[in-house]
């Protein structure tokens, strides 16, 4: 059985791995605790302990195997190698996202596009073909994707929500403004960039307060 990790654990070791991909990327081979903390923000000595705790050790002067490290946290995490992405909404930002060439790298990969609009199906987006929304339960079965992404107009959103949820997408990443109804199995994220900005804003302010005082 698959031991349960505590969520701020989960969410560093999500930090390093998607740190150890980019540096992989970048033609590198190990990496060290101490960068890992850099680029993450994460102290050196937490990264060890985190990794300590997942059982994978690096080499003094060396640090760690970076593609070793990748596929420990991945297993630990349960994560597969791919996974298939159930995109709706073929306009300006989902056709963004289906053309990424940073998701596929990372196991992600947009395997159907939908959309309601009859001038768009048929049409490409990325590598992908659009499709009626009406075969997103169909398609969805077929390429066992368990991931859906929500780029349509905020009024669509519940509605292609529910399909995604009857179809057994268990997790959801929304683009719109709209807060979901989705039943408890089903994990919505809502990508906001506002709410980074406001985030990040408020230590903005609370620094100029303390040079202030
Ligand atoms: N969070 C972010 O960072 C961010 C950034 C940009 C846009 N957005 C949001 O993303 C959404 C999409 O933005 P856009 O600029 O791509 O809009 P868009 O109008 O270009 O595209 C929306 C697409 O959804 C389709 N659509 C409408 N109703 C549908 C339905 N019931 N089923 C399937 N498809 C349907 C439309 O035909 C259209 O192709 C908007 O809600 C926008 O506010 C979020």
């Amino acid at each position: 059985m698959r031991t349960t990790l505590q969520p701020g654990l989960t969410n560093r070791l999500t930090k390093y791995l998607r740190t150890t991909q980019q540096l992989i990327e970048e033609g590198r081979d190990a990496v060290s605790s101490k960068e890992l903390g850099d680029y993450t923000g994460i102290n050196p000595v937490q990264v060890r302990r985190d990794l300590n705790a997942i059982g994978f050790s690096g080499t003094r002067g060396v640090g760690y195997q970076a593609y070793d490290l990748v596929e420990a946290v991945r297993d630990i995490l349960g994560l597969r190698q791919t996974y298939n992405i159930a995109l709706v909404g073929a306009g300006n930002l989902g056709s963004a996202i289906a053309a990424s060439t940073i998701l596929p790298k990372r196991g992600f990969v947009i395997h159907d596009v939908f959309d309601a609009d009859t001038d768009k199906i048929g049409r490409t987006v990325g590598n992908v073909v659009v499709k009626h929304i009406d075969e997103l339960a169909k398609s969805v079965a077929e390429a066992e994707e368990i991931i859906g992404i929500i780029a349509t107009p905020a009024s669509a959103a519940q509605h292609v929500a529910d399909l995604m949820t009857e179809a057994n997408i268990r997790v959801i990443l929304n683009y719109t403004d709209v807060l979901l109804h989705v039943p408890s199995h089903v994990d919505v994220h809502r990508i906001d960039p506002t709410a980074q900005l406001m985030h990040t804003l408020y230590y903005l302010t609370q620094a100029e307060g303390q040079e202030a005082s």
